[in-house]
């Protein structure tokens, strides 16, 4: 079980020795993966246990409330993510102005004062203390100081390019879902609870299962191939997504609705995970219910087809 605290720099209880990795980590992508298993190896390899030390809320939401970015995950399931790499603990700092305005050095010394690091493991472009001015060579001579090793890591994407947050909600922003799954390693997934929608689907001979997502970021408006699982329902299910405010009915609220082919029961209170694995198409306003019916059944058809040719 992985330890979590929330603790700040003035409660957390003195308890290293670990081999430490930091960072924000959104998304968890496949670069901040390769961090933690690098961190995770190390600690088993020298004896030690793995700490990650991140930050809630989002640095950006306190430092630069106008850039701040949509969120690629809850804190949740960062959380689960870090688990899933074998980190003994999770250290979430309350991210806050005071916190914000430490220098590198003192933030350093606090972090050595609580957590021991043994090793230190970063990605390159890490930057962290007041107005961001601690930076890896930062790292490297207070490590060469205080006899912490250092190790920093590039990240890069499987096409050579940038590996990191922003370009994974550039690409959810295109609707670009096969883009954002080989950056973040696995589909990008929305996770919320089923509530009720304008009842309509099920006239329309599709009733679709009306998200209460949690997440910040969404795909761009459009019809998606997704999968997803399914409490109690043994395993992962095609769906077909739409993103979007529903112009044939003239809808005004961003909705995010699946319909599941072949699927009967009731979904109302459920917790879903939807994982997005292609768009279809935009989303388009019909000039009748009959018309969107029809478009709504060559989805499908469509779904099934992409399905058998990657997921069967
Ligand atoms: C695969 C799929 C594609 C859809 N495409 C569109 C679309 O292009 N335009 C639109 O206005 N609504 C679209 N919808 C949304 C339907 O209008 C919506 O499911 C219907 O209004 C039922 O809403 P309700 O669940 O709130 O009752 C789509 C729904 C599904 C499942
Ligand atoms: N194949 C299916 N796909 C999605 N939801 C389904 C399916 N079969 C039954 N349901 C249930 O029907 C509900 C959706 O019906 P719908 O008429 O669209 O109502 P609402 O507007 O409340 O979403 C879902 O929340 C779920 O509980």
């Amino acid at each position: 079980m992985m330890e979590v605290w929330h603790h700040d720099l003035e409660t957390a209880p003195a308890s290293g020795p670990f081999v430490v990795t930091l960072g924000t980590f959104d998304g968890v992508h496949a670069g901040h993966r390769e961090l933690l298993q690098v961190a995770s190896g190390r600690a088993k390899a020298l004896g030690h246990r793995a700490a990650v030390v991140t930050f809630d809320p989002h640095p950006a939401v306190v430092v630069a409330p106008e850039r701040r970015p949509k969120l690629l995950m809850t804190l949740d399931q960062r959380l689960a993510a870090f688990e899933a790499e074998a980190m003994d603990l999770a250290w979430v700092i309350p991210f806050s102005r005071t916190f914000s305005e430490l220098s590198p050095m003192d933030f350093l010394d606090r972090l050595e004062r609580i957590l021991s690091p043994v090793e230190l493991h970063v990605g390159r472009a890490f930057c962290f203390g007041r107005d961001r001015s601690g930076t890896v060579e930062t790292l490297e001579a207070w490590g060469a100081a205080h006899g912490c090793r250092v190790h920093t890591l590039a990240l890069r994407a499987p096409d050579g390019g940038r590996l990191s947050s922003t370009r994974i909600r550039e690409a959810l922003d295109l609707g670009d879902a096969e883009g954002a799954a080989q950056l973040l390693g696995h589909p990008y997934t929305l996770t919320g609870v089923v509530v009720e929608g304008d009842r309509r689907g099920r006239h329309l001979g599709f009733p679709t299962a009306n998200l209460a997502w949690e997440q910040e970021q969404l795909p761009a408006n459009g019809v998606y191939v997704t999968e997803v699982v399914l409490p109690h329902h043994g395993g992962m299910h095609l769906g077909l997504t739409n993103v979007g405010e529903k112009p044939t009915f003239d809808g005004r609220r961003l909705t995010v609705e699946t319909h599941l082919p072949g699927f009967e029961g009731d979904l109302y209170g459920a917790r879903l995970s939807v994982r997005f694995l292609h768009r279809i198409r935009g989303e388009a306003k019909f000039a009748s219910v009959d018309e969107l019916r029809v478009q709504i059944g060559q989805d499908v058809a469509e779904g099934w087809a992409w399905w058998k040719a990657h997921k069967a």
